[in-house]
């Protein structure tokens, strides 16, 4: 805490805003950092159901030798039959694959924590062991629902709830077709190798969702490798706001229709990064999203924006007319205390459980900050302009924050 006195320079840079060289190009990232600075870019396709993409985030060198790793199994032929009208397509699945235990082979143990710590919204350990599927040509996965009827599947959707999510890493890429079609909601993706999907199959009551359809379109050149986790529901109570065991109303829809062949043909979503797209992910957790605008890499000096909700900010000022501000003291290291000339504030300290408005703000952070440990730091330090200053009232929600990009929300 070496402290330097005000020179004419730097009184000079008070007056205007600046953010160096780093954050230029760069509104809206997401951030994430533990020791080192990284960025995930996360896209949000769909918010309805909640589907986003994450680039890149399993290396090429995993992915690779996560390929090797499951062909040296040799993949069964998964045939699972179906029931369709078209007799030609006569199977739901045309693809080799196996299972897969999360942690067996190293692999595939370094992709599963690999993801873990980046998707911490969703709690992993919960999911059916890896499902890797490889489609050759004609391979294909006909429109389905991942999640499971109940009725049918009784003893696993009992012990571990429904499917309430799928993460699908992609290994391969098809040189043709093969994208992963949404039909219903129009979207046809071709994810890059080392991308993951990931989307919620229920709606917030917990019941299934009709719009998660998808499928594998049928692949026309090349092969096409992917790794699916099937999250299920119990154990993520503390993480997602949905996660009871759900009915399932759309069950059986698994047949190819002239038209969401149609769509396979037409990857109609460029799925090109685009900044403007990216959110944290990590704010799933409360269907949050948080802005965090990068404004020096080295040192990390990031702006968190409209973090808090205006409703926290007000209940916080509320508490904070009630506190006694006054210049605050420095202490020696004799115990002695003096004015320092180095700060002209009042200020106060408060402890955060004390005030519920407090302990909001300090759990929001707390949240929204994880690569921090919070539990270390001092207490709260509040002065009347920083309050004001470092919180905008806004209230941002996915929705809000969607329209703001010009994104239907
Ligand atoms: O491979 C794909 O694109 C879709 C895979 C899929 O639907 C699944 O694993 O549940
Ligand atoms: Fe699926």
């Amino acid at each position: 805490d070496e402290v330097i006195e005000f020179n004419e320079k730097i009184w000079e840079k008070c007056g205007k805003e600046l953010r160096g060289d780093s954050g230029k190009d760069v509104n809206l990232v997401c951030f994430r950092s533990s020791k080192h600075l990284l960025i995930q870019k996360v896209e949000i396709l769909s918010l309805r159901p909640f589907i986003l993409q994450y680039h890149n985030m399993v290396h090429r060198r995993l992915a690779k030798r996560s390929v090797l790793e499951a062909e040296a199994l040799q993949l069964e032929q998964l045939r699972i039959s179906g029931k369709t009208e078209t007799p030609e397509k006569s199977q739901v699945r045309a693809a080799n694959g196996t299972w897969l235990i999360h942690t067996k082979r190293p692999n595939f143990a370094r992709m599963f924590w690999n993801l873990q710590v980046n998707i911490r919204a969703l709690d992993l350990s919960t999911a059916e062991p890896w499902q890797i599927l490889s489609y050759n040509s004609e391979g294909y996965y006909a429109p389905h629902y991942d999640f499971l009827n109940p009725e049918t599947n009784k003893v696993l959707v009992e012990s571990r709830g429904n499917r309430i999510a799928t993460v699908l890493v992609i290994l391969q890429i098809a040189k043709k077709g093969g994208t992963t079609v949404f039909p219903k909601i129009n979207i046809n993706i071709r994810p890059k190798i080392g991308d993951v999907v990931v989307w919620l199959n229920t709606v917030p009551d917990g019941e299934s969702d009709s719009q998660t359809l998808h499928a594998a379109c049928p692949i026309k050149e090349g092969t096409k490798i992917g790794a699916t986790l099937w999250v299920h529901a119990n154990g993520q109570e503390f993480s997602l706001p949905y996660t009871s065991n759900g009915k399932d109303s759309f069950e059986g829809e698994e047949y190819w229709d002239e038209q969401y062949l149609d769509l396979c043909d037409n990857v109609a979503k460029d799925t090109t990064w685009q900044w403007r797209r990216a959110v944290c992910f990590e704010y799933l957790i409360s269907f949050q999203a948080v802005k965090v605008e990068v404004i020096s890499w080295s040192p990390g000096l990031v702006i968190y924006r409209d973090m808090f909700t205006k409703k926290q900010v007000l209940d916080y000022i509320e508490i904070m007319k009630h506190q006694d501000f006054e210049e605050q003291q420095v202490v020696n290291d004799d115990g002695t205390e003096y004015y320092s000339k180095y700060r002209k504030a009042n200020g106060t300290q408060i402890i955060a459980p004390d005030f519920p408005a407090a302990l909001s703000i300090w759990k929001t952070v707390k949240i929204l900050i994880p690569t921090l440990n919070i539990e270390s730091s001092e207490d709260i330090v509040a002065s009347p302009t920083s309050v004001v200053v470092t919180m905008p009232p806004t209230m941002t929600s996915w929705s809000t924050l969607l329209k703001k990009n010009g994104m239907a929300g």
